[in-house]
């Protein structure tokens, strides 16, 4: 008793927990667990118990300090939890329905916390598992981060509105100005985190630049959007010339078209693994913008080398039958998230835009199916899993 005693005031609420994790699994907190199941080929494994464990920890952990996070251009936290966990916050900038002014280009487009989160679920529905896990949360802006924070930087942005809420701007590239602060009600602040990945002291990763990157200008037109050979080209330069690269590349446009995420100019990959890896599908924060418009050059990488998983077809297939609709299963997915009970993470007209897409990718698909012979990788050879399966 007395030496509990002691430790309470040796570590006031302020300070970590004291590690007392061994090289027993069972005595391993979910964020370390969740770094040790990281495969070669999938960032987590759908049936891990250990996922339902790491979101609720995510949702539940005391937070014991928030500064902002460098690189990147709008403002993002890194949260850090007393068991040595941290996240990444975004904010809500926007109600959840707004959608994008069509005036806007894509690269002046906000990015959204509950388009994290939607990307997450949706990764994972699609059996792709490359999104590290996210989870909404109603954080208190006044004693969960201006209280708490050491970064003076970011202690400094915070004001009262005329409003009368607690709001703040912080420092960084895009839309860190007065003019678009970030605003509690008046300290409640919807969030999404992101589970972290490891270190990259001990996880290095690379960054590849995307070869259908857009070309962030308003005049410019990027090589694929002048050559419709473009993917021949792509399909000859390492790594797209082997293995499962060019394939990985076309499951992050299919995931990116159904979210109309204009926005994936780079993608990374843990140095770990070589070139035969998975790839991240870090930042979406800019998908789930519009609903009433599809973005068909988002496809592109499809449209123009005629290649795909064939897990993949199979899965988009069965969230096409209407026992699964991919609208439905998202829907449902998406009650789990804390944040749901304020309103649906993704409006109806969103959940339907994921219908319409999903029938335009199929359409896609067999147009090629015309066109070429081979389009299929079969990347299920000899594998007798669950693939026909519905996702849970
Ligand atoms: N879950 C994560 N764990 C660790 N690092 C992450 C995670 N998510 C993102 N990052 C890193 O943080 C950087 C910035 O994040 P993100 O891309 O989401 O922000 P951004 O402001 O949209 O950046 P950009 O403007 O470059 O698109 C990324 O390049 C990535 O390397
Ligand atoms: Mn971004």
């Amino acid at each position: 008793m007395l030496l509990l005693l002691l430790r309470a005031f040796k570590h006031p609420d302020v300070s970590y927990d004291k590690v007392d994790w061994t090289s027993d699994v069972e005595t391993h907190p979910p964020w370390l667990r969740f770094h040790l199941g990281i495969s070669r080929w999938e960032l987590y494994n759908r049936k891990d118990p250990n996922m339902a464990g790491l979101t609720h920890y995510l949702a539940t952990q005391r937070i014991l300090s928030a500064v902002q996070k460098t690189g990147g251009t709008q403002l993002k936290l890194l949260m850090s939890f007393p068991n040595y966990g941290q996240a990444l916050l975004k904010p809500m900038k926007q109600a959840r329905d707004a959608e994008t002014d069509g005036n806007l280009f894509y690269f002046s487009d906000f990015e959204r916390h509950n388009a994290e989160i939607a990307a997450f679920h949706l990764d994972r529905l699609l059996g792709f598992n490359r999104v590290p896990p996210v989870v909404g949360r109603l954080i208190n802006v006044t004693s969960e981060v201006r209280e708490i924070t050491t970064d003076h930087k970011l202690s400094r942005t915070f004001f009262t509105s005329p409003a009368g809420n607690v709001c703040f701007y912080g420092q960084c590239e895009y839309y860190c100005s007065l003019e678009h602060p970030v605003c509690g009600q008046p300290h409640a602040l919807e969030v999404s985190l992101a589970a972290m990945l490891p270190d990259l002291t001990l996880a290095p990763r690379r960054s590849w630049r995307s070869p259908w990157r857009r070309s962030y200008s308003r005049t410019k037109l990027a090589q694929w959007e002048k050559d419709p050979a473009y993917c021949d080209t792509v399909k000859q330069t390492p790594p797209y010339n082997h293995g499962t690269r060019l394939v990985d590349l076309i499951d992050m446009a299919i995931l990116d078209f159904l979210m109309s995420n204009m926005d994936r100019h780079h993608y990374e990959t843990f140095e770990k693994f070589g070139n035969e890896t998975f790839l991240l599908h870090l930042d979406n924060g800019r998908a789930f913008g519009r609903h009433s418009r599809d973005e068909p050059t988002i496809l592109t990488p499809l449209k123009q080398c005629c290649r795909i998983r064939r897990s993949t077809l199979l899965r988009l297939r069965l969230l096409s039958l209407p026992a699964g609709r991919l609208s439905d299963v998202m829907r449902e997915s998406l009650v789990q998230d804390p944040l749901a009970g304020a309103a649906p993470l993704l409006s109806e007209p969103h959940l339907s835009a994921l219908d319409r897409r999903l029938a335009a990718i199929l359409q896609a698909v067999q147009t090629c199916q015309h066109q070429h012979r081979e389009i299929i990788y079969n990347d299920l050879e000899g594998y007798d899993g669950d693939f026909n399966q519905q996702p849970d």
